[in-house]
């Protein structure tokens, strides 16, 4: 198999594309914040930001944000944690055209989650979720264990959604750690 091919997932556009497992599908498709939902299965929910600045968007990333080949993007990626347990990897990426007004919060984030700013906006439009089976030569699993270390599992699943905001494109990556179906909702936070 070309190296290349492993470089890329197959994403697609139902969830039964990719053969997850009852529980797993169950994240994969949630609907609204997934920061929101985490927050009601865990005591103490936290973003632990990796990094955030200039990067080259991922090959299989390019023709979702409009480009023809790779080019340089703004990069986010952040480890979602639920009592403490690394739950979800988080990769955003937005169009260097897009400037500040166009997501005025983004670079400030810090900590905060990126879902808190595009949930309550009006002014956000949210595309269609996609899902994908990533396999161990996919470059975000790579960068997943690089934060993480670990990952002995051979697949990992991830669902993708792209967001605009006036002339600005964001795309969402979350790839899943078989953690998160451990999750039980939290009774204390009602
Ligand atoms: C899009 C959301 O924001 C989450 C927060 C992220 C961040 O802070 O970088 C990245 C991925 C998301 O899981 C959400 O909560 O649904």
């Amino acid at each position: 198999m070309r190296i290349a091919s492993l470089r890329r997932a197959l994403w697609h556009r139902h969830v039964n594309g990719v053969g997850a497992p009852a529980a797993m599908r169950g994240w994969l498709t949630t609907e609204g914040s997934l920061t929101a939902r985490l927050v009601a299965h865990s005591k103490a929910f936290r973003v632990q930001r990796l990094h955030q600045g200039p990067s080259t968007c991922l090959a299989d990333e390019a023709g979702a944000i409009g480009m023809a080949r790779p080019r340089r993007v703004l990069e986010r990626e952040v480890v979602l944690r639920c009592d403490g347990v690394p739950v979800v990897f988080g990769h955003t990426v937005v169009t260097i055209s897009s400037t500040a007004s166009d997501w005025p919060l983004f670079s400030a984030l810090g900590e905060r989650s990126l879902g808190s700013t595009l949930f309550y906006d009006p002014l956000v439009k949210r595309g269609e979720l996609e899902f994908a089976r990533l396999r161990p030569g996919h470059p975000l699993l790579a960068r997943a264990r690089a934060a993480l270390g670990g990952m002995e599992d051979t697949v990992y699943y991830a669902r993708r959604c792209l967001y605009r905001r006036r002339n600005g494109t964001l795309l969402v990556t979350e790839v899943f750690m078989p953690e998160v179906t451990e999750l039980a909702p939290n009774t204390h936070n009602k």
